[in-house]
C-alpha cells in the first residue's frame, strides 16, 4: 500500500530517503515553533531555508528530490512561491530569451521572486488591478505605479522581507490606451544591501491566523512610486510590446497569464491529500490508543475507535485522503497534457483544464479544512493541544481554501463551463470530463437500478448515479438560466444553485478517477481489495451526505438511499482491521506528523506528560507575575465578609 499511495517504489524510496534527512537533522527541528515570537520564527525559518539550499546544493539533489526535501521541512517559506510560483510564471509567459536570462539566475537563487497579484483593493477580480505599467517610447521602458491605496500589493508570499524581485501583474497602458493585465519583472531590493530601490514601498502586512503555522511565512505590501523598469521585463508569450509603442497579440489566448494559477491549483489538490492524510494518521492511531467506557468485568475499555460514530466520522475522511491522492495525480497528468499541448500551441483542452483544476482545487481544499477540525474533533480534549500537532495544520492549511483563488469563486468558473457544454449540446460533442453529458437523454431518463445493499457494490451503479445526480443539476440550472433575459443577471441570481451544480460535477471527477485507479494494474497482496473498500466509502459516504440532491433530482428512491447507508456501515466494518496500516502506509516520520497523539509508537500518554513540563510556564513552580498581580488579591483585607 506504500507503493499504491506513494505512485512507484521509486518514489516511495526517494521522498523516504528525503523524509529521514530531514527528521535527522537537528537544524529542522519544529516543536518548538509555536512558541517563538515573529522575529524569532521568522529568523528561524530563513535559517531552515538556507540550511535545506546548503543540502540540495552539497548533495547535488535532483529538483525531484529538492521538492520532497523541502515537503518535509515542512514549514511555509519564502522559498515556496519563489520555487512554484515565481519561476514556473516565467516559464509559462516569458519568451525563450527571457528564460534564458531570468530561470538561471532564480534556478541558482541569485535573485528571489515572488507572484505580486493581489492588491488591497483586488484579489478575485484580477481584471479589477489597480496597479499600472504604462509604457515610455522614449526611455523604451515601462513605469510602474500605485495609483491608489487599494492598488498596494497586499498578501504575495515572500514579498514582505526575503524578495529581491517580484512577478507583478499591471494594467498595461500603451499610447493612452489599456491593454488589461500583464505580468512584470520587477527589482525590488538592492542586490548589494537588501535595502529597497527607489521608489519602492515594502514590507510585511502583519500577524496571521495561529501560533507559528503561516506567520513563518512573509505576506507583503508593496507600493511603486513611478518605477522604471526595461522595456523587455514584460512577460511577452502573449502579447508584446515593440520599441516603437506597438501593442501585439501573438495566437496564444490571452488566458495563458493565468497559465500560473492553472499550474499551482493543480499542485495545491495533490497538497490537499498529504495535508489530510496527515490529520488522518493522527485521528486514526489516536483512536486506537484512546479509550473510554465499556469495561467488562475489570477488563479494558472500548478503543474509542470500535465506535461506529467514530468510524462514520474517521472513515470517510481516510477514504477522502486516498481519492484526493488518486485525483491528484491524475490532475497533474492533465496538466502535463495541456502543458505539452500548449508548447505546440494547441489551446483546444486549456478551459478543460480551468475548470478542472479551479474546481477541484476548491473541493478537495475544503473537504481537507474541515477534514483537519474534524480529526481535531475526533481526538477530544487533546487534540486542542498544540503538541496533538492538528492545531498547526488547521492554522498553516485553511488559508488553502481562499489562496490560488476563493473557493466559490472557483466553483462559479466551473459553473460557467459546465452552463457553456449543456447550451452546446446540440452540434458540439462533450469530451473529457463533460463527456457524460453527451449521454445526457439517458442520464435524464433511466433511474436507479438498486435492489439490494450489496447491489451498491457495483463501480457502474454508483458512476452511472453520480453522472446523472450532476447531468440533471446541470440541465436544471440550464433551465432556470433560460428564463432570464439577460444570462449574467440570470447567472448572479442562481449562483448558489450553480454552485451545488458545480459540486456535484467534481464529486464525480473524484469519484471515477478513484474507480478509474482500481482498474489498473496494482501489485501487493490485498492491497487493491483494501482500496476497493475505501473507494466504496468515499462514494456512498458523498452520496449519503447529499442525498438530497439525489433525491430531488428524482434518481434515487429514499429506500435506495436507505440501502448505501446501510452498505456503508457494513464498509466501515471491513476498513477497521486495516485502518492503522493504511494509515502507516502514508509512511510520515514522526517529524513530519508533528504529533505526540499521532506517534507511531503509540506511546502517547507518558510522551504527552513529558511535555507538558517543557513548556516554559514550568520552568519556575511560582510564574512570573505571581507576587504583582495574584498575591496581592490573596493577601487584600475586605471589608464585606460576603465579598
Ligand atoms: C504545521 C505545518 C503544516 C504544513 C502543512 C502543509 C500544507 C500546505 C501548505 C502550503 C504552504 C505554502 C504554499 C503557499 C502557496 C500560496 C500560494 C498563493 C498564491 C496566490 O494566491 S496568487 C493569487 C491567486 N489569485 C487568484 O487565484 C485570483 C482568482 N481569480 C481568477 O482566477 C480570475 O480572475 C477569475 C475569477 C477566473 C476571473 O474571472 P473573470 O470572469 O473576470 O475572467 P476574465 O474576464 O479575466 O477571463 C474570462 C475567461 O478566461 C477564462 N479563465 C479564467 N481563468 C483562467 C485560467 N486560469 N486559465 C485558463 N482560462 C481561464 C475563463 O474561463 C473565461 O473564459 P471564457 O471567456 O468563458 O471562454
Ligand atoms: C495565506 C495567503 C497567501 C497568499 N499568497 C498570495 C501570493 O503569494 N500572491 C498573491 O498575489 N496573492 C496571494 N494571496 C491572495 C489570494 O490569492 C486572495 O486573497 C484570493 O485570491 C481571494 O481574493 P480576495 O482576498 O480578493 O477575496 P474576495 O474576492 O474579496 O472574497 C471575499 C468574499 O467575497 C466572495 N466573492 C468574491 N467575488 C465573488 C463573486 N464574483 N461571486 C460570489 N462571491 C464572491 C468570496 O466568495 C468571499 O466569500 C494570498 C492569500 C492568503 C490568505
Amino acid at each position: 500500500m506504500k507503493v499504491a499511495w506513494a505512485g512507484s517504489r521509486e518514489t516511495l524510496e526517494l521522498s523516504d530517503r528525503m523524509a529521514k534527512l530531514v527528521a535527522n537533522d537537528p537544524v529542522f527541528e519544529k516543536f518548538t515553533r509555536p512558541m517563538l515570537g515573529r522575529k524569532e520564527l521568522f529568523k528561524n525559518t530563513l535559517r531552515k531555508a538556507a540550511h535545506g539550499w546548503k543540502l540540495i546544493v552539497d548533495l547535488r539533489l535532483t529538483e525531484e528530490e529538492a521538492k520532497w526535501l523541502r515537503l518535509y521541512i515542512d514549514e511555509p517559506a519564502y522559498t515556496d512561491l519563489h520555487w512554484g510560483m515565481f519561476i514556473p510564471a516565467i516559464e509559462g509567459q516569458g519568451t525563450e530569451e527571457q528564460k534564458k536570462k531570468w530561470l538561471p539566475l532564480a534556478q541558482k537563487m541569485k535573485i528571489i521572486g515572488c507572484y505580486a497579484q493581489t492588491e488591497l483593493g483586488h484579489g478575485s477580480n484580477v481584471q479589477g488591478l489597480e496597479t499600472t505599467a504604462t509604457f515610455d517610447p522614449q526611455a523604451d521602458e515601462f513605469v510602474i505605479h500605485s495609483p491608489t491605496l487599494t492598488s498596494s500589493k497586499w498578501w504575495p508570499g515572500g514579498l514582505g522581507k526575503a524578495s529581491t524581485h517580484a512577478l507583478v501583474y499591471a494594467r498595461l497602458i500603451v499610447g493612452g490606451e489599456f491593454h488589461g493585465v500583464h505580468g512584470f519583472i520587477v527589482q525590488l531590493r538592492s542586490l548589494e544591501d537588501h535595502s529597497p530601490l527607489p521608489g519602492i514601498t515594502v514590507g510585511d502586512i502583519g500577524l496571521k491566523f495561529g501560533n507559528g503555522a503561516y506567520n513563518t511565512m512573509d505576506n507583503g505590501v508593496l507600493r511603486f512610486d513611478h518605477v522604471r523598469i526595461p522595456r523587455n521585463q514584460m512577460l511577452m508569450r502573449v502579447s508584446q510590446v515593440t520599441k516603437e509603442g506597438k501593442y501585439m497579440q501573438s495566437d496564444v489566448p490571452r488566458q495563458l497569464i493565468y497559465g500560473t494559477m492553472v499550474y499551482v491549483r493543480q499542485t495545491i489538490v495533490v497538497d490537499a491529500s498529504k495535508a489530510l492524510s496527515r490529520a488522518v494518521c493522527i485521528a486514526t492511531r489516536y483512536s486506537a490508543v484512546r479509550r473510554q467506557f465499556g469495561s467488562r468485568n475489570g477488563g479494558p475499555e472500548t478503543q474509542v475507535i470500535d465506535y461506529k460514530t467514530q468510524q462514520s466520522r474517521l472513515f470517510p475522511l481516510l477514504a477522502s485522503a486516498y481519492a484526493f491522492r488518486f485525483v491528484g495525480e491524475w490532475l497533474k497528468w492533465l496538466y502535463m497534457d495541456v502543458k505539452q499541448r500548449l508548447e505546440a500551441n494547441d489551446f483546444s483542452t486549456l478551459p478543460e483544464a480551468h475548470a478542472c483544476t479551479a474546481g477541484l482545487k476548491s473541493l478537495t481544499t475544503t473537504a481537507t479544512a474541515d477534514g483537519i477540525e474534524e480529526c481535531r474533533k475526533l481526538c477530544g480534549g487533546h487534540g486542542y493541544l498544540v503538541s496533538s500537532g492538528l492545531p498547526e495544520l488547521f492554522a498553516v492549511y485553511i488559508p488553502a481554501c481562499t489562496y490560488e483563488g476563493d473557493n466559490v469563486v472557483l466553483l462559479l468558473q466551473v459553473a460557467r463551463f459546465i452552463v457553456k457544454t449543456v447550451s452546446e449540446l446540440g452540434y458540439k460533442q462533450p469530451v473529457g470530463t463533460t463527456a457524460y453529458m453527451g449521454r445526457v437523454a439517458t442520464l435524464m431518463q433511466n433511474n436507479c437500478a438498486v435492489r439490494t445493499a450489496e447491489d451498491w457494490l457495483n463501480p457502474g451503479a454508483i458512476v452511472e448515479a453520480f453522472e446523472a445526480r450532476a447531468a440533471r443539476m446541470a440541465v436544471a440550472c440550464g433551465r432556470q438560466l433560460a428564463k432570464f433575459e439577460n444570462p449574467e443577471e440570470g447567472f448572479a441570481e442562481l449562483a448558489s444553485d450553480l454552485v451545488e451544480a458545480s459540486v456535484a460535477h467534481c464529486q464525480l471527477i473524484v469519484v471515477s478517477k478513484f474507480i478509474e485507479k482500481l482498474q489498473q494494474d496494482i501489485p501487493g497482496k490485498g492491497v487493491k481489495q483494501s482500496l476497493e473498500i475505501l473507494c466504496y466509502v468515499y462514494a456512498l459516504f458523498l452520496l449519503h451526505k447529499h442525498q438530497g440532491d439525489f433525491l430531488a433530482v428524482g434518481y434515487l428512491t429514499p429506500k435506495q438511499a436507505l440501502l448505501a447507508n446501510d452498505q456503508l456501515r457494513t464498509l466501515y466494518s471491513k476498513v477497521r482491521p486495516n485502518a492503522i496500516a493504511l494509515v502507516d502506509s502514508f509512511n510520515y516520520t514522526d517529524h513530519y506528523l508533528g504529533s505526540i497523539l499521532g506517534r507511531y509508537d503509540g506511546n502517547v500518554y507518558p510522551k504527552l506528560y513529558e511535555a507538558a513540563w517543557e513548556d516554559p510556564l514550568n520552568d519556575s513552580d511560582v510564574a512570573d507575575g505571581f507576587h504583582q498581580y495574584v498575591q496581592p488579591i490573596l493577601k487584600q483585607k475586605l471589608h464585606s465578609a460576603k465579598l
